[in-house]
């Protein structure tokens, strides 16, 4: 694919708000895209945006293989991301992290049933071309990987498969839906097994949703030049009270109540990686976050799922110490 030619989003969203707490129940498991068997009806944005509404009230888990990806399927996930190594190990290992194997992919994508999300590094668009070749349901242009290029992002609107970005803050989501991001995950901080920074970055962006929520045109004007989103974007957010786009919170959540603060806070779902695969018993554990996501306001079924699942993750503190520095600073 050349350099695709931009189109503006067309925004299609729902117009619950977000951020004030919401009782999503279960999806269940969406039907794969026709991508997969080569259909062209993936394109417009509205369509992209559209089809990852069905996500939400879901969990999507990082699996490393088949036997993993139909762990993940039998607790629950709503779709699974493949990649070679969860966050906790590229962190632990170092080196250039790159799109997995296509072999690989292909073999979780026949396992499953589910939508299969792959990573591509950030701005490196010959590796969409080839996950969007393999028919991958989403790409995630994903700061967990070593970034391609240090200025620029995919330009995701010439491509007929979804994007997934990540994001910190309102500004990073809205450049990022500008460039056709279909479907926000706020960063986190992967690979950690600690929460602190997937709250940090919700939280951030559900704040600046409230106060754009009650700005004047001039203000909004100020707003978006502060930052650094398009104007219009900024507008209609503003107007929905809520990003225009599903909004999943990843990196970092390790637990159930993790998971149901994440979803108390005001996200749509979340993603789970290490916390899953790195955890004493993985399948026990995913079944319990996805009850706890479905569940995320129920105290007394989020204490039922908590109990008896065997060790965590070992978490890591963030700090000037951490190993492999803050992927979440990667792309802005
Ligand atoms: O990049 C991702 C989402 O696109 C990972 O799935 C997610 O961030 C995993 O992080 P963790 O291993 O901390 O759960």
């Amino acid at each position: 694919m050349s350099t695709p030619a931009p189109t503006t989003p067309t925004i299609q969203a729902t117009s619950a708000p977000q951020g004030a707490g919401t009782s999503s129940t279960p999806t269940t498991a969406p039907a794969r895209s026709s991508q997969r068997e080569g259909g062209n009806s993936l394109g417009t944005f509205g369509v992209k945006s559209g089809l990852a509404q069905m996500l939400k009230g879901g969990v999507i888990m990082d699996v490393i293989n088949a036997e993993q990806a139909r762990i993940a399927e039998e607790a629950g996930a709503c779709a699974v991301m493949a990649l070679e190594r969860v966050p906790a190990d590229i962190r632990a290992e170092g080196g250039v992290a790159r799109m997995s194997d296509p072999q690989m992919i292909k073999e979780i994508v026949d396992a499953v049933t589910i939508p299969v999300m792959a990573k591509v590094r950030i701005g490196h668009f010959v590796e969409a071309q080839i996950l969007q070749a393999i028919g991958v349901d989403y790409i995630d242009e994903s700061e967990v990987l070593t970034p391609a290029d240090d200025e620029h992002h995919i330009n995701k609107h010439g491509f007929k498969v979804p994007f997934v970005c990540g994001a910190r803050d309102l500004g990073e989501a809205l450049r990022r839906i500008s460039e056709g991001a279909a479907f926000i995950r706020t960063k986190g901080e992967a690979g950690t097994g600690n929460v602190v920074e997937a709250v940090r970055h919700s939280r951030a962006v559900f704040s600046q949703i409230r106060r754009a929520s009650v700005m004047n045109e001039e203000e909004l004007y100020l707003f978006a030049k502060e930052i650094q989103a398009p104007f219009h974007l900024l507008k209609e957010t503003a107007r929905l009270k809520r990003l225009p786009v599903v909004n999943f919170a990843a990196g970092g959540i390790a637990t159930p109540a993790d998971a149901a603060l994440m979803m108390q806070l005001g996200c749509d779902g979340v993603f789970v990686g290490s916390g899953i695969f790195h955890s004493g018993d993985p399948a026990k554990r995913a079944r319990a976050i996805v009850q706890a996501v479905t569940h995320h306001n129920n105290p007394k079924i989020l204490s039922e799922v908590s109990e008896d699942l065997g060790a965590a993750m070992v978490g890591l503190t963030i700090d000037g110490n951490l190993k492999g520095g803050l992927m979440a600073k990667r792309g802005h």
